[in-house]
């Protein structure tokens, strides 16, 4: 069912996805340094400074993705960066990780400074991409997938995103047939993840107004990529 070029296409996508991760120097901090709520967002901080420079690493190898006009390279980028990072966020606290990562990193964002009522839907939203059970493969083409939605703000050339993301979006259909035969409708759920996701987009926003309100300082690359400061 799934084809010898689009193997070869899904292979390139998961080898950079497992290629590219938050060096293990910079997790571990998570299991040694205090659990303040200005330590947590400190450390939280830097797991996202530090997630989004494997996102862009991740990004510059899906096939196509630097052929695109360099403006709407950034603009996927700065669109999808927050999503990608509740993907991601999301695999690592559903995992049981070996070095007790999942534990201490739910701890960290319950004590960070963010509001009860985004606790709730961000909560939510792990425990149904939990729920889901994905296998590698399909976590790293939902994230591509992600990555590669044409229509973000600021993006020009949409036809052009969208013919990268319909081959992926193939691939990952035929992926959940093939990885969940008993449940015709996996890939429709995996879809309905995205649609939670955008919504996820707007508490973001808002969590960052509620910490700027309350000094918290972002490093240049996060200022950069959500326009802040
Ligand atoms: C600026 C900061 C306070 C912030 O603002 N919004 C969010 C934020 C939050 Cl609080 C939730 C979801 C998305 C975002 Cl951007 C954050 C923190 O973002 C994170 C991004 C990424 C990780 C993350 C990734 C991988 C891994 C791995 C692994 O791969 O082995 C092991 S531990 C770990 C940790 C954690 C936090």
């Amino acid at each position: 069912e799934i084809t010898k070029e689009q193997q070869a296409f899904m292979k390139v996508i998961v080898d950079s996805y497992n290629r590219h991760q938050i060096p293990q120097d910079v997790t571990k901090k998570l299991l040694q340094e205090q659990y303040s709520a200005e330590e947590n967002f400190i450390l939280l901080t830097e797991m996202a400074t530090s997630q989004v420079q494997v996102l862009v690493e991740f990004t510059k190898n899906i096939p196509g993705f630097l052929s695109l006009d360099h403006e709407d390279q950034i603009a996927l980028l700065k669109g999808s960066a927050v999503e990608a990072m509740f993907l991601r966020s999301a695999q690592v606290l559903s995992t049981k990780m070996p070095n007790g990562h999942t534990e201490v990193l739910e701890e960290r964002i319950r004590n960070s400074g963010i509001s009860e009522e985004f606790m709730t839907p961000m909560f939510n939203f792990y425990k149904s991409i939990g729920k889901l059970h994905m296998v590698q493969e399909e976590q790293a083409l939902l994230t591509a997938v992600t990555i590669l939605t044409p229509d973000r703000p600021f993006v020009k050339d949409h036809p052009a995103v969208e013919r990268l993301q319909e081959p992926m979006l193939e691939v990952l259909r035929k992926l959940c047939a093939l990885h969940h035969p008993r449940e015709p409708q996996y890939f429709a759920r995996l879809l309905g993840r995205l649609t939670e996701l955008r919504t996820l987009n707007h508490y973001h926003t808002e969590m960052l107004t509620s910490w700027r309100m309350n000094d918290q300082k972002f490093t240049p690359l996060l200022c950069e990529i959500w326009d802040v400061q």
